[in-house]
């Protein structure tokens, strides 16, 4: 157990440092914010909502792990490099576009019949 609680702190400590240090994460947390106090006041289905915010957030914080491998490794300018920060973008991109047609096919609707539209 104590083990585990170490792997956590660790852990936590990647989350603050991306926190600390990539404005993205910061804007796709408060938008993630966003989004569930939606789905909370629109009684949409949680569960898809709370795995697109998982899933944006994990993704960029797996970017920030790539950025700083590459910088370590690959300071100068490198083909390579630019390949594994691009793809990491990338993954970041599709994942947020896929977030944000699930937020507007379960959001949007409600959304719109609330507002008797
Ligand atoms: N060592 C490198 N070799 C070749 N291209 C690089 C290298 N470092 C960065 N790049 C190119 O510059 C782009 C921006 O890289 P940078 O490190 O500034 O990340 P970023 O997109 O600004 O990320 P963030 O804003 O989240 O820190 C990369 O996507 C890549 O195309």
């Amino acid at each position: 157990m104590r083990r585990w609680w170490r792997s956590a702190g660790f852990a936590w400590a990647g989350v603050r440092h991306a926190w600390l240090t990539q404005p993205n994460l910061r804007i796709e947390a408060w938008l993630a914010l966003l989004a569930l106090v939606l789905a909370i006041c629109l009684q949409a289905p949680l569960a898809p909502i709370l795995l697109c915010c998982g899933l944006v957030l994990g993704l960029e914080l797996i970017n920030t792990a790539v950025e700083a491998v590459v910088d370590l490794v690959s300071p100068e300018q490198h083909p390579l490099a630019r390949v594994a920060k691009d793809c990491a973008a990338g993954a970041v991109l599709v994942g947020s576009a896929a977030a944000l047609l699930v937020g507007v096919v379960e959001l949007l609707p409600r959304l719109l019949r609330l507002l008797g539209l």
